[in-house]
């Protein structure tokens, strides 16, 4: 890549992909290859920001589900992706690259509690900014925490990168004769109702301008890749 296409740009990275083939929780070896790949687009001049998920430890969702409290399982769910952003930070930092790690739940004996002024001073001063609790509220997701602090930050574009290589005309991992859209409009996404990202992470991209751009965490290089304009990926954009 000789010229990055953008200057500042936000991943969401899923939390079930950091449990590889565990099933559960975090595989060193698999956030290791990932920090890899953040440090090379931080070494290409790409200032990156990583909202993680935490699909591989909690999601408040499941606890509605089984009769229990939505806003309680919800706040563990966001205490999961501060785990995993301690993860990241610690296979960034190996690197040799600083990276901060911002939670939007305050809890400073463990990482800095997020400010727009304090976050943005850290992309400035060279580092990986790793934001982590989502958006600090319970009923949302991180998908839209994704889409809040890439408008907050001024990202050029999200990267999810996930499970699959784009988006789809239904769930692939449901419907095998599902086909992949190379693009979409923000609204196209929301009036189909393709359901790759939630719907208020799409609206909250769309309002605000930003391109988002669906691809596969699971394929090794894939970041760097999709951030040059190659690769398989959906793009997202008006
Ligand atoms: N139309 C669609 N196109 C592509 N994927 C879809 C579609 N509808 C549903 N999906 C599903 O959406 C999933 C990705 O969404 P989700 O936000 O739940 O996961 P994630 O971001 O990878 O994980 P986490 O929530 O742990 O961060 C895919 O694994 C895919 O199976
Ligand atoms: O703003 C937010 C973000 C997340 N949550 C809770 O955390 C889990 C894990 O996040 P994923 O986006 O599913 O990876 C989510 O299921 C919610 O329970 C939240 O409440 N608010």
């Amino acid at each position: 890549m000789t010229e990055p296409r953008y200057r500042r740009v936000l991943l969401k990275l899923s939390g079930e992909a950091l449990m590889g083939d565990k099933g559960f929780g975090i595989d060193p070896r698999v956030v290791e290859r990932i920090a890899a790949e953040i440090v090379e687009a931080h070494q290409l001049g790409v200032q990156v920001g990583v909202v993680v998920g935490g699909g591989n430890i909690f999601r408040g969702v499941k606890v509605a589900a089984e009769g229990g409290d939505r806003t309680t399982g919800d706040y563990l769910g966001m205490l999961a992706t501060v785990m995993n952003g301690l993860a990241v930070r610690s296979a960034v930092e190996r690197h040799g690259i600083r990276a901060r790690v911002f939670s939007a739940v305050a809890m400073p004996v463990v990482c800095s509690t997020f400010t727009q002024r304090d976050a943005r001073k850290a992309f400035e001063d060279g580092a990986v900014v790793i934001f982590v609790g989502g958006t600090g509220n319970p009923f949302f997701t991180t998908d839209s925490g994704a889409a809040l602090r890439a408008a907050e930050m001024g990202c050029g574009a999200i990267f999810k990168g996930t499970q699959v290589d784009g988006v789809y005309s239904a769930d692939p991992k449901k419907d095998p004769t599902a086909t992949r859209y190379e693009t979409l409009t923000h609204q196209e996404v929301l009036a189909r109702g393709l359901q790759v990202m939630d719907a208020a992470a799409i609206a909250l991209a769309r309002d605000n301008g930003i391109p988002v751009i669906v691809f596969s965490i699971h394929e090794a290089g894939a970041f760097v890749e999709v951030l040059a304009g190659r690769g398989r990926s959906t793009t997202i954009s008006d």
